[in-house]
Order: structure tokens, then sequence, then C-alpha cells
């Protein structure tokens, strides 16, 4: 991933966890206020339909009575009684006398005109009928309840069947089994009603929750916009929304947190050293007199995620730096002798030179787990060369030491890139090398008229004069080859021969080179 495509990746992930607990909150918030919401609606409307029944059977006990009632029809105690039980019985708001379907006496008094019993609305299975739109002499504009058992009957007031407590953002419709409306509050909406009667669910529920409570002689409907359940809304986002904001900054933290890791190199370094997203080349060192090839030095590579291949000497700074450089030591160690055991083991001339960092030179943990890693492979640590740049040397102390160390557990030790830094031939005495590796710089100046020209064949006097074995690297040319051949340096690596390439293509160069060469093992090194 590259660095702007990081940097969207991350706007979107924190947009996206910003968003998302916030929204979960919101649906979690309204899912649970409507849930909350349909339940308290399903307890008014069975509440409304156990009232409605008690108003029905309390009305029916009020007829029965008057039943068996022995009294003489219409006669003063008649209509006394009746009278007295529309001020007892709250459901009861007028009772009348019937004989051959024509009200004779109520419990206003006697009766003159001719008044009949239209057809009822419905009757129910005690055979009660149920008249809805019945308007009394008394107050013709006030619709009643009318209901009749055998020759008597009750006006109640509709609102008596819906006389509960009820919430003022709910409405509710008592209605007879066969849908007709009894009663109603709050003006629900009649198309609503019936919707739900029929087990359509309504249209536009998405404005209305209902919910419907079916009894064996009422229904009840009771319906609610959800409009009004905004306010309990609030209240329960009040609860969840502080839970989704904290997640999202938590989240929106981590974002800023791992993309800021990403940009930066030291981060991106990290994150490689724990995937292992290092690889290794391998450049060939030939001896320049016989074009021999003894081994290569293993140089590491790091290819990011993206495919873009970093720089070592760009990576290798900042991870000496940020003290990670071990570890990539450590690795570049264990990769080569995985790629590169069995032939190491089957052929003892070849040798690999690692490069080590200043601070694995002061702290020689590099050595250690080169020490464990070596154990049991059969490899022969002669195999392995060391390498480190002049910086690794500059505490004389601890690099002889290390030095020390190094060629006890067997290894050849080189100081590369050698004139770069401040060494002097004194300072080089003080440590037992066994190499000293000319800076590709150095070589760049050969045939050239450069001030550093003349530098080169002091480098190699100084060399030879210790004794050191001589590498250079950087070959680009015949003449500089030729050059390094005619002053007596060893060895050699550079494009003039071969770039470093991945490990199956550096085994194919050795076979060739060794075949096409015939040239024996160079009799300096066996004497190390
Ligand atoms: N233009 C040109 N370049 C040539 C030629 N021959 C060799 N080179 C390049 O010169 C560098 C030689 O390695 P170095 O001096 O140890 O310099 C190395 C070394 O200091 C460091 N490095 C590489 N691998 C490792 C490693 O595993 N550990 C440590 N600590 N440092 C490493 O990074 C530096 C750069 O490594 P590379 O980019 O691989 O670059 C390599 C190599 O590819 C040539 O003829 N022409």
């Amino acid at each position: 991933m590259n660095r702007r495509q990081v940097i969207c990746t991350a706007i979107l992930l924190a947009l996206i966890g910003a968003i998302l607990p916030l929204g979960l909150a919101f649906y979690i918030a309204w899912t649970r206020t409507v849930a909350q919401e349909q339940r308290d609606l399903e307890a008014t409307a069975h509440s409304g339909l156990q009232h409605a029944q008690e108003v029905l059977a309390q009305i029916e006990d009020t007829l029965r009575y008057f039943q068996t009632l022995a009294v003489k029809p219409c006669s003063q105690e008649h209509i006394q009684q009746m009278r007295a039980a529309t001020i007892s019985t709250r459901e009861v708001d007028e009772i009348g006398y019937f004989r051959n379907l024509a009200l004779k006496c109520s419990s206003w008094g006697r009766i003159q005109e001719r008044i009949e019993l239209p057809a009822p609305d419905m009757v129910l299975g005690n055979g009660v009928e149920l008249r809805l739109n019945t308007f009394p002499m008394a107050s013709p504009n006030t619709r009643m309840i009318d209901i009749f058992y055998r020759s008597h009957n009750v006006l109640s007031d509709p609102v008596r069947f819906v006389d509960i407590e009820l919430d003022s953002s709910m409405q509710i419709a008592v209605l007879t089994a066969n849908g007709k409306l009894i009663s109603s509050r709050h003006g629900p909406s009649p198309e609503v009603v019936q919707k739900v009667l029929s087990g359509v669910q309504p249209a536009m529920d998405r404005e209305v929750l209902s919910v419907m409570a079916r009894g064996q002689d009422f229904s009840v409907v009771v319906t609610e916009p959800r409009s009004k359940i905004v306010e309990k809304l609030r209240r329960e986002q009040m609860l969840l929304l502080p839970m989704g904001l904290l997640l999202a900054l938590i989240i929106v933290g981590l974002v800023v947190w791992f993309s800021r890791r990403r940009l930066s190199m030291v981060g991106e370094l990290g994150i490689a050293i724990e995937r292992k997203e290092f690889s290794v080349h391998y450049q060939p060192i030939l001896e320049l007199q016989t074009g021999r090839c003894i081994g290569a030095e293993a140089l590491i590579r790091w290819r990011r995620p993206d495919g873009r291949m970093v720089r070592p000497d760009l990576f290798i700074a900042i991870a000496e730096e940020h003290k990670m450089i071990s570890q990539i030591t450590e690795q570049v160690f264990r990769i080569v002798i995985r790629e590169l055991r069995d032939m190491l083991v089957a052929d003892r001339d070849l040798h690999i030179a690692v490069n080590l960092s200043a601070q694995d030179m002061q702290n020689g943990r590099a050595l250690k787990a080169l020490h464990r890693m070596l154990a049991g492979t059969g490899i022969e640590p002669g195999q392995i060369w060391l390498e480190a740049t002049e910086r690794g040397f500059m505490d004389v102390d601890t690099a002889r030491a290390t030095i020390g160390t190094a060629r006890e557990m067997g290894h050849a030790i080189a100081i590369d890139d050698f004139g770069t830094g401040y060494s002097s031939l004194s300072y080089l005495q003080q440590l037992p090398l066994d190499a000293l590796k000319i800076d590709k710089s150095f070589v760049d100046t050969i045939g050239t008229d450069s001030a550093t020209s003349s530098v080169t064949p002091h480098i190699i006097d100084m060399a030879r004069s210790l004794n050191l074995l001589i590498v250079a690297e950087g070959i680009e040319s015949e003449a500089q080859a030729q050059y390094l051949k005619d002053k007596g340096v060893h060895f050699g690596q550079g494009w003039l021969y071969a770039k470093a390439m991945p490990v199956g293509e550096f085994l194919s160069f050795y076979e060739v080179n060794l075949r096409e060469s015939g040239a024996p093992f160079p009799q300096v090194l066996k004497e190390l």
C-alpha cells in the first residue's frame, strides 16, 4: 500500500469507525424503543380487551337480574328498580323493558310512543344482542350502545368500553368480533384499524405501530404514530449514544495510531520485521586473477506489501537508529542458512559474507544468535564471513573483543567500506581482522584524475602491509578490474561480474562459474 492509499484507507476506516458505532447506537436505541413501545401497546390492548369484557359482563349481570325479577312489568316498582340500577351501576346509563320488540317502559318511566328494536349489529354466543348506533329519546344526539337480552335492554355510553388508562400518544378502538366499531379514543385511523383487523400489516407501518388483541366478543386495536416515540427514543439515545461515541473515539484513535505507524518508516520497519518481509540477494565474489567465484555477499532486500523495494542503505540506517538492526541481522542469518544450507554443506569452498551493523559489533548479540543457528546445520562457521563497516570498529576495545569472539567461533571478519570513515593504519593495526573491503567510491576513481584516486593505492598498500585479504567492491569496468589485479587485490565483486541476485540464480551462476573457470580454490583462503 502506498502513502496515498494508506491515507485514503485510514480516512475511510476512520469515517466508518466513527459512523458505524454511532449508527449502531442509534439503530439499537431505535429498535429497543420500538420493541418497548410494541410491548406497551400489547399491554394496553390486552387491558383494553379485558376492560371491555368486564363492562359487558357487568351489563349482562344487570340484564340477567331484571330477567329474574318477579315484579309486574312497567309497574312503579319495576321502574324504580330500573332507575336504581342506572344509579348504582356505572356501566348502565339507561334500562328499558320490551314486549313484542317494542319499548314499553324504561328507567325514565312509561313510554307512550311506539319504539321498536331494529335488527341487531351482532348477536353474542349467549343470545345477547348488540346495537351499536342507538340514539335515546332523552338525548337524541348521543350515540349509545344498546345491549339487549330477552325482554330488557341497557343503554351504555360507548366511552365506558374504552375507559382505561391510555397514553396520550396512543389510540384505541374497541370493536365487535365481526369488526364493527363500538368505541374509540384519541381518534385512531379507521383504515389502519381495518387493516390491522384484517391481519394485513398496515401499509403505513413505517409511520404507525399497531397491535391487536382478540377476545370472544371483542377485538381491540391500539395504534401509535412512530413520530410520537421520538421522545422516548431520545431518552434511550442518551443512554446508548455516549457508549457509541466512546467506541467511535476508540476506533478512530486506533485507526490514527495504525496509520501513523504504517506511514512512518520506523513503524513500517517494525511491521516488516514482525511479518518477515525481507529476502536476501547474493552478489558473487570472485578471485580477480582466475575469475573463480568463491562465494557471495548476502545483501538484504525489503519489498513492501505494495511491491515497492526499499533500498537497504535507507532502512538499515533507520533500523540502527531505532535499535531494530539486531532483529534484521538475525533474519538475514536465518534466511542465508535456510536457503544455502545444503549447498554450504555439500561444497566447503562456498563462502557467504554477511553484514554486521555497528550495534551488532557492540552488543555481540548477533554472534550469539549465529552460533545458535549454525548448531547442528553441518555448516562450517568458517564458511560464514562477517563484514562490518568502520563505524562498527569505532570503540576499539569492544570491537577487538567481538572480532576475537567471531574468530574463535571460526568466522573470518572483514572491515567494510574501508576509507570512507576515519580509520588509519595505526587503528587498523590494533584489530585482528582477516580482510579489508575497498569501498566502491575508491574503485570508481580508478583511471580518473579525481582527488581521491591516489588514495586507492595507499589503501591497498596498507592492507597488504597488514597481511589482510583485499576485496574490492563495485567493480564495473575491465579497466578497474585490471588495475586491481595488477595491484595484487585478491577478490572483487561488482556489476562487471554480476549483480546481487536471488538464491536460485546465484547457485546457477556459481555452478557455471566453477565449470567454466576451472580454477582451484584460492591458496590465500586455505590459509585463513
Ligand atoms: N552501482 C553499483 N553498486 C554495486 C556494484 N556492486 C555492488 N553494488 C552494491 O553495493 C552495495 C555493496 O554492499 P555494501 O557496501 O555492504 O553496502 C550495503 C550495506 O552497507 C547495507 N546492507 C545491505 N545488506 C545488509 C545487511 O544484511 N545487513 C546490514 N547491516 N547492512 C546491509 O546496505 C548497503 C547497500 O546495499 P545494496 O543496496 O545491496 O548495495 C550493495 C550492492 O548491490 C556495482 O558494480 N555498481
